[in-house]
């Protein structure tokens, strides 16, 4: 028997070098091409995406099965990728949609992955996302918060941290859905709290980055989650986040995407949970009044070019006689005001997902070669928001035509990065939890 060669969870050189070699190919075929094909390679196909999302929204009454217990994120998936791109679902849908959730609630508090199924702290927040990204005055008073609110008191274990079901898992993710639910149904007390930010810190791994649990590896989805948590308890500036942040920005890869741990492959969705981070940093840091440090401070002094499409020849190396992605960042400049540049590299992430992630059929994925399906398209999308969004000197503003790679039609709604919510949506339940 061969012994094993690569530590576990490890990929191998081979896999790498098959990723790079498709990235490099395609990226290679964007630069050959007259600049009237390279528009289309990099125009966010919105008719496709939305035709796509619709589809599978049509497909969750009893006879979708394929993912049984995960039915209220497959509604959180499509209708947050319908709003970040600006798209309202038709009455009967809504109808439907929320007649369907409400039949995920357990009559004593919480969602199910389906209806009668046991309340999860994972299906009550896709629940609660999926509501409020529908919006609206049959949506969002069809959640019974003081149920919500006795589940998550079911799910809060004596050590401070959450379960994710009746004596199920503790573990980061669990810790991040109850608050979040919590914080943004306007429920959340002190009971809640208790603790939760001395579970939090004690997952921050010698890397930098956060664990699922105490003595696992750091992974950008549960780094996001134990941000996210932190920020919402007004505890963050307790965790190292200068180790933090030198671990998240070594996960950007040479292809432009990010990977979600080290000495993985690079994929779509990490767009969100690793440049949400940046996003979450960036809210962090302007609550408290700093400004995070540029890691790459080489734009300050440069001046802004009104161009309407940024092309992805802007973010080609040197002289631009090579095709090859280098590890280097761009050596161009985007804004004068440097205390709103990215700590990530926005263009190059956009590029990957528009060229590899994007299925121009619609719907988008985790890499070249895999399939499309609801999950990343959501997170792809959510990551891509990001990255347009992530140059602005507040929230309100709309990004400057050099943050937008492709045409600026590729530009989505802003999200909320601590919940994941299109910002719109996010006010209108704000108000609406905060009155009730
Ligand atoms: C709100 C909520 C429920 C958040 C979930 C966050 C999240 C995405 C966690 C990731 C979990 C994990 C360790 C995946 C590794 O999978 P893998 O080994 O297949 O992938 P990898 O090779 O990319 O690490
Ligand atoms: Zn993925």
């Amino acid at each position: 028997m061969e012994p094993d060669t690569e530590p576990r969870g490890t990929v191998t050189q081979r896999e790498q070098s098959m990723v790079l070699n498709d990235v490099n190919m395609l990226y290679h075929i964007y630069a050959t091409v007259p600049p009237i094909a390279q528009t289309l390679m990099m125009e966010l196909q919105r008719k496709n995406h939305v035709e796509y999302l619709l589809r599978g929204l049509q497909q969750l009454g009893p006879s979708f099965c394929s993912l049984d217990a995960n039915r209220p994120w497959i509604c959180y998936w499509i209708l947050h990728s319908m709003a970040l791109l600006g798209e309202f679902v038709d009455a009967d849908l809504e109808d439907r949609t929320i007649e369907f959730l409400s039949r995920c609630q357990d009559p004593n508090g919480g969602y199910g992955g389906g209806p009668g199924q046991m309340p999860h702290l994972a299906t009550t927040y896709a629940a609660v996302n999926a509501l409020i990204s529908l919006g609206g005055e049959k949506s969002l008073p069809s959640i019974n918060r003081s149920k919500v609110y006795t589940f998550l008191k079911c799910m809060k274990d004596p050590s401070g941290a959450f379960r994710m079901h009746d004596a199920g898992e503790i573990d980061v993710r669990a810790c991040y859905t109850a608050i979040s639910v919590a914080s943004i149904l306007n429920i959340l007390d002190d009971e809640l709290l208790q603790n939760v930010g001395n579970y939090i810190l004690s997952c921050q791994t010698y890397e930098g980055g956060i664990a699922g649990e105490p003595g696992s590896e750091a992974h950008g989805g549960y780094t996001f989650c134990g941000l996210a948590a932190m920020i919402l308890i007004n505890e963050a500036d307790r965790l190292d986040l200068a180790a933090l942040i030198g671990w998240v920005v070594f996960r950007q890869g040479v292809e432009g995407g990010f990977q979600g741990r080290t000495n993985k492959l690079v994929d779509g969705c990490y767009s969100f949970w690793q440049g949400g981070v940046f996003a979450l940093l960036r809210r962090f840091h302007s609550i408290i009044g700093e400004s995070p440090t540029p890691v790459d401070q080489r734009g300050a002094e440069c001046s802004i070019d009104n161009t309407q499409t940024t092309t992805a020849s802007d973010v080609s190396e040197g002289d631009g006689s090579s095709d090859e992605i280098s590890s280097q960042g761009d050596e161009h400049c985007h804004f004068q005001h440097r205390e709103r540049e990215p700590l990530f590299h926005s263009i190059a992430l956009q590029r990957y997902l528009l060229l590899c992630s994007q299925d121009p059929r619609g719907g988008l994925r985790d890499k070249l070669r895999k399939p499309r399906d609801y999950y990343h398209t959501c997170y792809c999308l959510s990551g891509l928001s990001i990255c347009q969004h992530s140059w602005l000197k507040d929230e309100d503003s709309s990004p400057l035509p050099r943050a937008v790679l492709g045409p600026y039609s590729n530009v989505l709604e802003p999200v909320h990065p601590v919940f994941n919510i299109v910002l719109d949506r996010y006010h209108e339940a704000h108000e609406f939890f905060s009155r009730s």
